[in-house]
């Protein structure tokens, strides 16, 4: 499984669940049309890795996780593993992971799969990424839908356990984007920040 990961040794990876718009970030990022998307969930089952020819950078579009309609729960189960392992075999490599999430439902997701022993497929991704010292950015993408934006970020922030007001992750952590009409400039200014931070000022080109 995943095994077509070309050999590079910095790699940003996006995870989210299906239907969020990673494949749509990923094409408006990299200006590049070859990945597929789709109205219809799960349409991502193997990584599209993008990468440069004479570069040791490329960007990673996980396939997505969670409900996808005409999905197995036992193939849902298998993609998440995956994607777990994915990361944990790389997590050297990966000088950011950027969660995408869907800001206009993201919260009410969050709190229909809070239970007294569940955690969200997001919140466990977040800080499943945290654990392995991952610099996490949320992509909080489709705000073109959203209308009570500081408080939907807010709320968001409250599910994470950052800290509100949302103002304060914003640069590092937390990006309001629209993947769809190419009002990235929040995630690319938090992906410059990580590299900076990791001494690849080398890599900034990527995300200007
Ligand atoms: N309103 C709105 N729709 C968007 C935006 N970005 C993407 N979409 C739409 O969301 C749908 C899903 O987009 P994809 O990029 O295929 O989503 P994905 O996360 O790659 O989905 P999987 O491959 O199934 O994991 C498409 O119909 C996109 O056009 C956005 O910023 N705003
Ligand atoms: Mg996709």
């Amino acid at each position: 499984m995943f095994e077509n990961r070309p050999k590079r040794d910095a790699e940003v990876v996006f995870v989210g669940r299906s239907n969020v718009g990673k494949s749509t970030l990923m094409r408006e990022l990299t200006g590049h049309s070859k990945f597929n998307t789709g109205k219809k969930p799960g349409v991502t089952r193997e990584p599209n890795h993008f990468d440069w020819a004479g570069e040791s950078f490329m960007f990673s579009d996980l396939p997505g996780f969670g409900f996808m309609s005409g999905v197995e729960e036992e193939r849902r189960e298998a993609i998440k593993t995956d994607i777990v392992r994915y990361i944990e075999e790389h997590a050297d490599k990966i000088l950011v992971g950027v969660l995408v999430v869907d800001g206009k439902s993201v919260v009410d997701i969050i709190d229909r799969h809070t239970g007294e022993d569940s955690i969200p497929h997001d919140v466990e991704m977040f800080y499943f990424l945290e654990e392995l010292g991952i610099p996490t950015v949320v992509a909080v993408n489709k705000m073109d839908k959203v209308d009570d934006r500081d408080e939907r970020l807010n709320d968001l922030c409250d599910r994470l356990g950052l800290y509100p007001p949302w103002e304060q992750w914003k640069g590092d952590t937390i990006a309001p984007i629209v993947a769809k009409r190419g009002q990235l400039e929040p995630l690319k200014e938090a992906l410059r920040h990580h590299f900076h931070e990791a001494k690849r000022d080398d890599l900034l080109k990527f995300v200007k």
